[in-house]
């Protein structure tokens, strides 16, 4: 539903986009993950319509945004800073949000205030962060968007509206296809959240995979054997980090379960097992693939 083809996006010299591609299926969270300064905010603000890139169109349902107001209308995008008008009241934007957004909600707008227990006439600038990220939020959701974009969006949400919040995306998805792209570098938080996720590193989109089958094709090992083989077991498989401590073998694996487990059994190992990986294990580790340097990591 939403794809972009090599995107690219320079700021003066700096080329902070580098020919990404990314495919987003209609109705599903999408994570963009990434090292800091990746280029995620700029490749969010080129899908939301925000910013042009200089290379490549993205397009939403076989449109581009960029500067189409109609497309336009149907995606909305939560910046890591909501803005609001100056001296606005969250009443007053809605107003403004009602003129602009053709399938703006009114009934639900007001059950959300409600529920947020937000005062819909209190100017959003005396407002807490959490309490403009709510009204952020509360805005988003009553204008209906088929495809909703957010930059780092649970930052400073209370655990109990975080949830909230993720529980009323959740069911937009499930209930009318809403797209969403969500940016975050809490691993934690993505990996219950989002059906597939992108990886982005110093402007390039290292790999983009459904979550379950990120989690199948990579695996933690530990390996004990009454003799060590030598090198030649480590260069039979695609390994992408390794320790050794004291005759057990800690390895990070790429690559399906079944022909891992054959070549292991094959050097009739004393002890093996297979450890899950959590996403912010595998994020670890592809990055430090690619030269993000990691130490220490597996405990
Ligand atoms: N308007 C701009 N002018 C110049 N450089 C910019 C501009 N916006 C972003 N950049 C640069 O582009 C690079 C990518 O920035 P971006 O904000 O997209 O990264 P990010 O992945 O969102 O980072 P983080 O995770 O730290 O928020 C950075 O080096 C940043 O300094």
């Amino acid at each position: 539903m939403i794809k972009a083809e090599n995107v690219s996006k320079r700021f003066g010299r700096y080329e902070a986009v580098k020919g990404v591609h990314v495919h987003v299926k209609k109705g599903s969270i999408y994570g963009l993950l990434g090292s800091n300064g990746a280029g995620k905010t700029t490749l969010l603000k080129i899908l939301s319509g925000i910013i042009q890139a200089d290379q490549g169109v993205p397009e939403i349902e076989g449109e581009s945004i960029f500067e189409m107001p109609d497309v336009k209308k149907r995606v909305l995008f939560i910046p890591d800073h909501p803005y609001f008008f100056h001296q606005t009241s969250l009443l007053q934007m809605a107003s403004f949000y009602e003129a602009v957004y053709d399938q703006w909600n009114s009934e639900r707008f007001r059950q959300l205030y409600e529920h947020f227990a937000l005062d819909p006439n209190a100017k959003l600038s005396r407002m807490s962060k959490g309490m403009q990220r709510q009204a952020a939020f509360i805005l988003t959701l009553s204008a209906m968007p088929d495809v909703l974009i957010l930059d780092e969006p649970f930052d400073g949400l209370d655990p109990v509206v975080r949830q909230q919040v993720k529980n009323l995306i959740i069911q937009d998805v499930s209930s009318r296809e809403m797209t969403v792209i969500v940016s975050s570098h809490n691993l934690r938080e993505m990996e219950d959240f989002c059906d597939a996720v992108g990886v982005m590193h110093k402007g390039s989109v290292l790999y983009e995979r459904e979550l379950e089958e990120l989690k199948t094709d990579i695996s933690k090992l530990q390996v004990a054997f009454k003799k060590l083989p030598d090198e030649s077991f480590l260069a039979g498989m695609d390994v992408i980090h390794h320790e050794k401590r004291g005759r057990v073998l800690t390895c990070i694996v790429r690559g399906t379960e079944g022909d891992i487990d054959r070549y292991v059994r094959s050097y009739e190992p004393a002890i093996y097992d297979v450890l899950p990986l959590t996403l912010e294990e595998i994020f670890t580790y592809e990055m430090g693939s690619v030269g993000y340097e990691i130490r220490n990591l597996i405990v």
